[in-house]
């Protein structure tokens, strides 16, 4: 077995599209190398549109057309045996699902159906992969719940009769029930208010550390990324730009839109607003010659604009796609940034 649980390599996902005879790609994951190693959190990061919702639904192999994978692979090494999602049949698929690969996804309401009973979604997802029926079941569904700090009255209740912050642990415990080796999540933690939000995200860390899984989880807020992760990577106009260990990303990120991520978390004491980043992410139907960043870059030079940079190793255990990562300034600021800490 090696360190690695996923191996990504040159993956490339497009919606493709035909209109009254028009056809239409959209590039959303453009050749994206990386891995994810075993027991380990990695957040994903970037703007609106960026890419990282169609990633993570490769990763979890929910591929739905207009999404294609058109190239690459996407390869867990599970104690079952290696899978590459990118390229398995439906049975391959639902023949790990749950049971060493689960997925949370965005809003919980979207996972339960509001016309059944949790006990009901429970058996539905779980009992099959799980191998118990009746009483044994039961024991083991609650159980879990319990270590999720719900009651096991919770199984007779519908979705609507639990709190936002319920929902989403029952999201949680649907996704962890059947002890997974890789979990993903997308957005767990956004419509949920900031108390809320730091019990979720802790849960999530505690299994995790429990079942000794890898969690790959999305969301574009920078300061969750820095309690959470053990390294992030960042993606813009659906190719990874930078990734590294958090703290490396936040002290001494080397491109210039990580920088700006950074720069952008409010600093305690510091009161002014944080500058936007000008100009608009690239229209993936028609991505931009060269570094896909250059036209909102403050370092864009000739180069940029004409070729592509490879991720090269930039520091100890982190890669950076630009051709000027050496320009890239440290992080200074009047204070640590909110969820920082130095
Ligand atoms: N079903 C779809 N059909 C066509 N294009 C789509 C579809 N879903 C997403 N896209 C396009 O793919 C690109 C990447 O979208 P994606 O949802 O992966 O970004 P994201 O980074 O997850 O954004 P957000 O943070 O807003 O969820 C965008 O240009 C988006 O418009």
């Amino acid at each position: 077995m090696t360190d690695d649980l996923l191996t990504v390599e040159g993956l490339k996902a497009y919606y493709q599209m035909n209109y009254f005879g028009v056809e239409r790609e959209v590039r959303a994951v453009d050749d994206i190398t990386m891995t994810v190693r075993r027991n380990e959190v990695y957040g994903i990061a970037g703007e609106s549109s960026s890419g990282k919702t169609s990633f993570i639904k490769v990763l979890a192999a929910a591929i739905r057309p207009p999404l294609r994978v058109v190239e690459g692979r996407a390869l867990y090494d599970f104690r079952s045996g290696p899978i590459d999602v990118a390229r398995a049949s439906p049975a391959q698929i639902e023949a790990v699902r749950w049971k060493s690969l689960s997925y949370i996804m965005q809003g919980s309401m979207s996972v339960l159906n509001p016309v059944r009973r949790i006990g009901r979604t429970f058996r539905d997802f779980a009992a099959k992969p799980l191998g118990l029926s009746g009483a044994a079941f039961e024991q083991r569904v609650v159980g879990h719940l319990a270590r999720l700090k719900l009651p096991p009255e919770v199984l007779r209740a519908y979705p609507h009769e639990l709190s936002g912050g319920m929902r989403q642990r029952v999201t949680i415990g649907l996704a962890t029930v059947c002890h997974p080796e890789f979990i993903i999540a997308d957005e767990p933690t956004t419509a949920l208010d900031v108390v809320v939000q730091k019990e979720v995200l802790s849960l999530i860390r505690d299994i995790q550390k429990d079942m000794g899984a890898s969690v790959v989880f999305v969301t574009h807020d920078m300061s969750v990324h820095a309690n959470m992760a053990d390294r992030v990577g960042i993606i813009y106009a659906g190719r990874l730009v930078e990734e590294g260990p958090t703290r490396q990303m936040f002290f001494t990120p080397k491109h210039p839109y990580t920088a700006h991520l950074v720069a952008s978390l409010p600093r305690i004491g510091d009161i002014q607003q944080r500058p936007a980043l000008e100009g608009r992410p690239p229209n993936l139907a028609d991505p931009p010659q060269g570094c896909r960043f250059h036209p909102r870059c403050p370092l864009a030079v000739d180069k940029c604009r004409k070729e592509a940079p490879p991720l090269e190793t930039v520091g100890p255990d982190q890669r950076s796609a630009c051709w000027r990562w050496r320009d890239v300034e440290p992080l200074v600021g009047a204070g640590p940034a909110a969820g920082v800490t130095a």
